[in-house]
């Protein structure tokens, strides 16, 4: 950011009390066309997330709308600031740092086709991340050609790098397979509510039992900085590629069908008639996972080695020795905004202002939160938020330091 005027910094607290409403513990409005939302300021304190209710102004009815998504736990005071007509950037202050920017979407695809679908009034919240999160892997293959142990030897490689989505399924738990780590072993009316509620980014019926990938499974990887690994079926890699979350899909074949068999007796897991099943799903899913159009890379795992040093390859891994995460979200890096702060939108960057009492607590007193390219939403989290604190000195702006 280049200088800025003189006034610059005063000018910012007096247009805040006009444009963005600041609170502490209190309701914020945010006029949306017709309706306005009244987020926060209950005084029920046994509210422990912020709650959200609709003004219609053309009926004059108080909405309470059908909230999707996770929401933020109550903080002492937050902003809201509506981006784009079709989201609203919550800033909570005197919260940790990975939880301070939320957005509430009232008008975005996601909203308008849930809208449809529940026939009510929805809303979404997702959580705001800094930085990117690099594509996930959709790792597909017939049941016993090895996409497992390929995993494995990925993640034990790089255990900084990789993080595996674990999956929910209403199979049984093999003998050595742990809950929520293998998978989360669930009941089948479970999922199929959870699925029903939106939580599921793909689900499939897969040799007579249900698997699916939840939102929070690949989420919660992106979060700790690392890049997610998807082990599903061909329907359910057909399924990410028609949804919003960018990947690369990698199809796994054997080098014969003779060799699937033999590896998937040997591995004593199932029983003959889940054998049988799962060799005869196998033939419809070597047909589809190599009939073009879902798959971005095939490799035959026939020499164990061999297959994993050209999937290493092919993630561009080839020499990398062992890495640390990357440090985009690293907590201790990132800047504790007060409660009280006000907030100002100047195109697509936000200016957060830190009120003269609260500014000993706070490191800097303004911060620049850039909302230019921002990426993904609800159902998911919203990723490229960019914050970064600006020098100010009594007369203008000098740098900034990236957070
Ligand atoms: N290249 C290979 N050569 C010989 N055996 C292999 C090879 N790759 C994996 N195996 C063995 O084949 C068996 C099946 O492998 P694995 O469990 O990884 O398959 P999978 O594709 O993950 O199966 P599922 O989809 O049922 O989970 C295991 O016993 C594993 O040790
Ligand atoms: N569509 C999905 N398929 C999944 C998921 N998790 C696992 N799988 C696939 O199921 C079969 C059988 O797995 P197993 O552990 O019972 O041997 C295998 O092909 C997996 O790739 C999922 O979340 N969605």
């Amino acid at each position: 950011m280049g200088e800025a005027p003189a006034l610059f910094v005063d000018l910012l607290s007096e247009y805040t009390n006009g444009f963005a409403l600041k609170s502490k513990g209190s309701q914020t409005t945010t006029i949306v066309s017709d309706k306005t939302y009244l987020i926060g300021g209950t005084d029920n304190e046994s509210t422990s997330t912020i709650e959200v209710q609709i003004l219609d102004r053309s009926t004059g009815q108080l909405i309470v709308p059908k909230v999707l998504g996770t929401k933020p736990k109550q903080c002492k005071g937050h902003s809201a600031v509506l981006l784009n007509e079709d989201r609203i950037l919550i800033v909570k202050g005197g919260s940790s740092p990975d939880d301070c920017t939320w957005l509430l979407e009232v008008d975005t695809k996601f909203v308008r086709q849930q809208r449809e679908s529940l026939e009510t009034e929805v809303v979404a919240w997702s959580k705001g991340i800094r930085g990117e999160a690099e594509k996930p892997i959709v790792i597909s293959g017939p049941s016993g050609v090895g996409k497992g142990t390929l995993i494995a030897k990925l993640m034990k490689e790089f255990p900084s790098m990789f993080g595996f989505s674990v999956s929910h399924t209403t199979r049984a738990p093999r003998e050595k397979e742990k809950d929520g780590v293998h998978y989360h072993f669930t009941d089948r009316s479970v999922m199929e509510k959870a699925i029903k509620d939106g939580k599921f980014l793909e689900f499939a019926a897969v040799h007579g039992n249900l698997y699916g990938t939840s939102i929070e499974a690949v989420e919660v990887v992106a979060d700790e900085g690392k890049r997610c690994i998807l082990d599903i079926d061909v329907q359910g890699a057909r399924s990410v590629r028609a949804s919003t979350l960018e990947a690369i899909f990698i199809f796994i074949c054997p080098p014969s069908f003779d060799e699937l068999e033999k590896r998937l007796r040997e591995r004593g897991t199932e029983t003959e008639e889940q054998i049988q099943k799962r060799l005869r799903n196998a033939k419809a899913e070597l047909e589809q996972g190599q009939s073009g159009g879902i798959f971005d890379h095939i490799l035959v795992n026939d020499d164990l080695e061999a297959c994993y040093e050209s999937l290493k390859k092919l993630l561009g891994l080839e020499g990398i020795v062992r890495t640390t995460p990357k440090s985009s979200n690293a907590v201790s890096e990132l800047v504790d905004l007060p409660a009280v702060h006000s907030v100002l939108k100047i195109d697509q960057k936000i200016l957060i202002n830190c009120r003269p009492a609260e500014v000993e607590k706070a490191s800097k007193q303004l911060f620049v939160l850039d909302v230019s390219a921002l990426k993904g939403g609800a159902p998911g989290r919203t990723r490229g938020l960019n914050l970064y604190a600006v020098n100010t000195f009594a007369n203008g702006i000098d740098g900034k330091k990236q957070l």
